[in-house]
């Protein structure tokens, strides 16, 4: 048995490698960024009016003007105008180029034109205001993005303007969800009274699909040979596979000694934990992964948490800050094992709270509804105030 910290230290050293593929900009919105984005001009790229006005020139304004004579009108989409003497103005429009020879311009708000004159009337005007400089928000050829960055609507806004219409992005990894267990049928079937329908794929295929990874799905029962037979072509068919049930001591519990048999190596079976000690996880020599989670479907669903989102963010070089919250009532749990406690935190005047709704146990994952997340409480302490602050593993808002 290791600790939590032991095996997320294995899990974390297996990370699979992943391959990158080129995607169309439409589809860029929430994939994982495969190449480093740099400015193909500065940004923004000219001297830009950011008010409709007139354009000056500050000395002008400096020695005492008031009144310009307008002999021209820059329009955004324009090429640059200049302005042909120091006492004239140009009409200039949001996004405009700043015409040649201006240096500050006067919203339309602040001014009166009147037969092709403008009279300031603003009783103060700043040298410069009113314009966004080449190059201030960035120079070109600097890096906007980085690898790793999970492209969101703000990062699809900036591919587009260095014209990308295409971004290479890190593939999903090969993924199967594998169940396992004779006493679970299908949710379309009507269970007999010794039977459950199964739950855990069809979770797992759902926590995998809000990471933006397409898994099969598929149940085998608790035999030994049947197992053998079907999950050695999915070993290496798949980059990773996420299975469920028999890690345990059980007679029928066949998954590890199934999967050493495949050359799947063990690097972890059992963690002081609570729920979820009985997790396995494993490597071929070709580097396929498999992560088997125990049965019980609150154990699966926080292993996946824990251990499973974590190694696939990481492999495709996401960086995610760990979450921490504040216990908000105190809390104890006597055995050596750190204690994954359901808990429901609210945001409360900036402070995560986190509130205890343990549930009935690792088999009621009926009570996940309730709750936003765990509150990983340590090994070494039995007792929680209320007060201290635990790492925090959210799967909701
Ligand atoms: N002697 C011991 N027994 C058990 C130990 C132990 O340390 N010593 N650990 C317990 C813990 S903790 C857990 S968690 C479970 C893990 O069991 P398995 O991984 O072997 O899982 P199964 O035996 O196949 O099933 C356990 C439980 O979960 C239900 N289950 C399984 N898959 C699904 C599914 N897809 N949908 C819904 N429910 C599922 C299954 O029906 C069982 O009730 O072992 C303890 N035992
Ligand atoms: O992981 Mo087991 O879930 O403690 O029942
Ligand atoms: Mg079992």
């Amino acid at each position: 048995m290791v600790t939590v910290q032991e095996a997320t230290a294995r899990i974390l050293q297996a990370l699979y490698t992943p391959r990158v593929e080129s995607i169309p900009l439409a589809q860029a919105n929430g994939r994982v960024l495969a190449e480093k984005i740099t400015a193909d001009r500065d940004l923004p790229p000219f001297d830009r009016a950011t008010m409709d006005g007139i354009a000056i020139t500050y000395q002008a304004w400096y020695e005492g003007r008031r009144t310009f004579a307008v002999t021209g009108l820059q329009a955004a989409g324009m090429p640059p105008q200049a302005l042909q003497n120091a006492t004239h103005a140009v009409e200039v429009m949001t996004g405009a180029v700043l015409p040649g020879g201006t240096d500050t311009v006067v919203r339309y708000e602040d001014i009166t034109i009147q037969d092709g004159t403008a009279t300031i009337n603003a009783p103060t005007v700043e040298r410069g205001q009113n314009i966004h400089y080449q190059g201030s928000d960035a120079r070109q050829n600097s890096c906007l993005l980085e690898p790793g960055l999970v492209l969101s609507p703000a990062e699809v806004a900036v591919l587009a303007s260095v014209g990308k219409p295409f971004v290479n992005v890190f593939a999903p990894p090969r993924a199967a969800v594998v169940s396992t267990g004779d006493e679970l049928v299908d949710v379309v079937e009507t269970p007999l009274p010794h039977q459950v329908r199964r739950s855990n794929g069809h979770a797992l295929v759902a926590a995998l699909e809000s990471l933006g990874v397409h898994a099969s799905l598929s149940h085998l029962p608790d035999n030994k040979d049947v197992l053998q037979t079907k999950l050695r072509d999915m070993v290496e068919a798949n980059d990773v596979m996420i299975l469920s049930g028999g890690v345990s001591k059980g007679k029928f519990d066949f998954v590890p000694e199934v999967l050493g048999s495949l050359g799947v190596v063990k690097h972890v079976h059992q963690v002081s934990q609570r729920p979820g000690k009985p997790f396995w996880f494993g490597a071929s020599a070709s580097g396929k992964t498999v992560f088997a989670l125990p049965g019980n479907p609150v154990s699966t669903f926080l292993c996946f948490q824990r251990y499973v989102r974590p190694w696939l963010l990481q492999s495709l070089g996401v960086q995610e800050a760990p979450a921490y919250a504040v216990l908000a009532e105190p809390f104890s749990f006597p055995p050596r094992l750190t204690h994954f406690l359901q808990v429901s935190v609210r945001n409360e005047q900036g402070r995560l709270m986190a509130y205890p709704d343990a549930g009935g146990g690792s088999g009621d994952f009926a009570n996940l509804k309730n709750v936003t997340g765990f509150l990983e409480l340590p090994l070494e302490q039995t007792r929680f105030e209320a007060g201290e602050v635990f790492p925090y593993w959210p799967f909701r808002a």
